[in-house]
């Protein structure tokens, strides 16, 4: 069974609810182990695969968590559209706890991330200025409207290393740059799910108000689990509305061609370490294991 429609549940979603499980498979990748199994079935009716980013239990820091093996698993098991879920702080007023928005744009303040399946003999550069898919993002904003959800496209989400919160400065900072949202995941699987070919949208649930309030507490892991619960259902609800939309949908976007014009590496001098490896990715562009 192929699962052409793929989940990354973040913190708080490390269940999908309402999918019938089929099968659970543990994928061994190039880049090592996946979070955990990759969970299969149907969601009303769809085929979908569901990965928990931090693992069962929450066990991998941001830092920590496998996102290359992440997402060449899902890639493996024919995943073309992947929605990830992702806990976030708010750097402006107008988003309050409780809101769902789609991150459209990131800011880069990691530091310690393998956020690229290239190097090591085959170099690809893609083009990431918009780094979302604006098919499946439109999809989730329809379903979200059908549903009455507090959902809004169009933020821009900073991206730090963590796992300790910004300090005040900072925060105040992210905001003086007019950013909206702030965490610790989504920039590095957005760029790897455009290496990987997928259309990759967003949803980001609003916890707290990170640091930048003047004479308010700042945020802390227990002012977020107060949200989360409830952020989780409504993310749930969004996307077991949207994927029904999205079976056998045409993808009318260029994110299934994202390696067209990005792989540089005359192919006459890529290795055939560097063809194995990256199979799964570049054989349809003639670089396969020959
Ligand atoms: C539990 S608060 C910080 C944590 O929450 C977010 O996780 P995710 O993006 O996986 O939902 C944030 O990025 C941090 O990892
Ligand atoms: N304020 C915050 N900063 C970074 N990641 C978060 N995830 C949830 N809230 C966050």
């Amino acid at each position: 069974m192929k699962a052409p429609i793929g989940i990354l549940g973040g913190s708080g979603l490390y269940r999908m609810a309402g999918l019938a499980l089929e099968r659970t498979e543990l994928v061994q990748t190039p880049f090592g182990d996946p979070s955990g199994p990759v969970h299969l079935g149907t969601l009303d009716g769809a085929p979908v695969a569901f990965l928990a980013r931090h693992g069962e239990g929450h066990r991998f820091t941001p830092t920590e968590v496998p996102y290359r093996a992440n997402l060449w698993a899902l890639k493996f098991l024919g995943v073309e559209r992947l929605v990830s879920v992702s806990a976030v702080g708010s750097l402006q007023a107008r988003h309050r706890p409780g809101d769902l928005r789609l991150a459209r744009q990131f800011v880069d303040r990691t530091k310690l991330r393998q956020d690229s399946f290239f190097g090591g003999g085959l170099v690809a550069h893609v083009g990431f200025a918009e780094p979302t898919c604006p098919h499946l993002s439109e999809a989730l904003m329809a379903a979200g409207r059908r549903l009455g959800l507090p959902l809004e496209d169009g933020a821009t989400y900073v991206c730090m290393e963590g796992p300790a919160f910004s300090t005040r400065a900072e925060s105040r900072l992210h905001q003086s740059w007019g950013a909206d949202l702030i965490g610790m995941t989504q920039v590095t699987e957005a760029k790897l799910a455009r290496e990987a070919e997928l259309c990759y949208a967003c949803i980001a649930l609003v916890t707290d108000y990170d640091a930048w309030r003047e004479g308010e507490e700042a945020v802390d892991a227990a002012s977020v689990l107060e949200v989360m619960q409830a952020n989780v259902d409504k993310a749930q609800a969004l996307l077991r509305a949207t994927v029904p939309d999205l079976v056998g949908a045409p993808r009318p976007c260029a994110c299934g061609e994202a390696l067209k014009a990005a792989l540089f590496t005359a192919p006459e001098h890529v290795s055939i370490d560097a063809r194995r490896r990256l199979d799964l990715l570049v054989s349809k562009y003639g670089y396969g294991k020959r």
